[in-house]
């Protein structure tokens, strides 16, 4: 289908070189490999490749992958290897609701509203309102303003949700806000929470036992990417080395004391 005004695009130009952007009249995109006129891709369709100032661009049609490369991180974000597999675990599906916080730049949000469609909505909390305008941008530039509701507070004091299919935590001291998660929760909903190092991890995990949390299990993914070349096809030398621990439990009724 022709690319009309106002739909979103990754202009692709090289590995390092992937961009975000609407299709605009009268707006440039600048690259250090040369710009290229947004409005001159009316007409086109993704897929194409066209002339860039300085060479050439590969347009293409945005996937969750790539809106990631291109979005503005003001905070400390998710990974999409951790991201990936904690909607996995969350048991979630097209058209629940789910609970989150810290916002930060909205990376899990948008992963979550991307996943939750029309349907869905994102509740997320932050108690900086600084970090939830940046990602409020974020969202809006994306076309899932209707999907997420933002509000400043802190979760280790109120979630004023019930009900809901799912809570995700990522945020200093997550511990604290599980009693309110539990309350927040379906009957076997889904606490889903990140922590990047091991002593947050115990006092997560035993907060949970405590409250009633069944199937309490405690992950860390390790990716690890290639450099493939003839006769020297090897893992990266560089690259993240850690990201952090992702903790679930489910919202058992009856208390988990009995269910480990
Ligand atoms: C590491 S960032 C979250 C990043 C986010 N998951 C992403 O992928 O972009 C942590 C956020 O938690 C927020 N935060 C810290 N304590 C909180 C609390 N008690 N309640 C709500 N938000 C909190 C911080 O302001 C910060 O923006």
């Amino acid at each position: 289908m022709a690319l009309r005004e106002g739909d979103l695009v990754v202009i692709w130009i090289d590995p390092r070189r992937v961009y975000l952007a609407r299709v605009e009249g009268g707006k440039k995109l600048e690259t250090d490999k040369g710009f290229i006129n947004l409005g001159d891709l009316i007409g086109k369709e993704y897929g194409d490749v066209v002339k860039i100032s300085k060479g050439l661009a590969f347009v293409m049609r945005p996937s969750l992958d790539y809106i990631y490369a291109g979005l503005h991180r003001p905070s400390q974000v998710l990974y999409p290897k951790d991201i990936g597999y904690m909607i996995f675990k969350s048991g979630i599906s097209p058209g629940d609701i789910v609970v989150e916080a810290g916002t930060g730049s909205g990376f899990l949000t948008i992963s979550l509203a991307h996943f939750l469609g029309d349907r869905g909505r994102v509740i997320t909390y932050d108690v900086r309102e600084d970090m939830q305008e940046k990602a409020r941008k974020n969202v809006n530039f994306l076309g899932y303003s209707d999907r997420v509701e933002f509000k400043i507070g802190d979760v280790r004091e109120k979630i004023e949700e019930r009900d809901v299919n799912a809570v995700f935590l990522d945020m200093p001291d997550p511990w604290l806000a599980v009693n309110n998660a539990y309350k927040a929760l379906k009957p076997s909903g889904v606490l889903v929470v990140f922590v990047p190092t091991t002593n947050q991890i115990e006092k997560t995990y035993f907060s949970m036992k405590e409250i009633g949390y069944a199937n309490v299990e405690v992950v860390e993914l390790i990716l690890r990417e290639y450099q493939v070349k003839e006769n020297a096809t090897r893992p990266r030398s560089i690259g993240v080395a850690h990201t952090g621990y992702i903790i679930t439990g489910r919202k058992s009724i009856k208390g988990s004391s009995e269910i480990t």
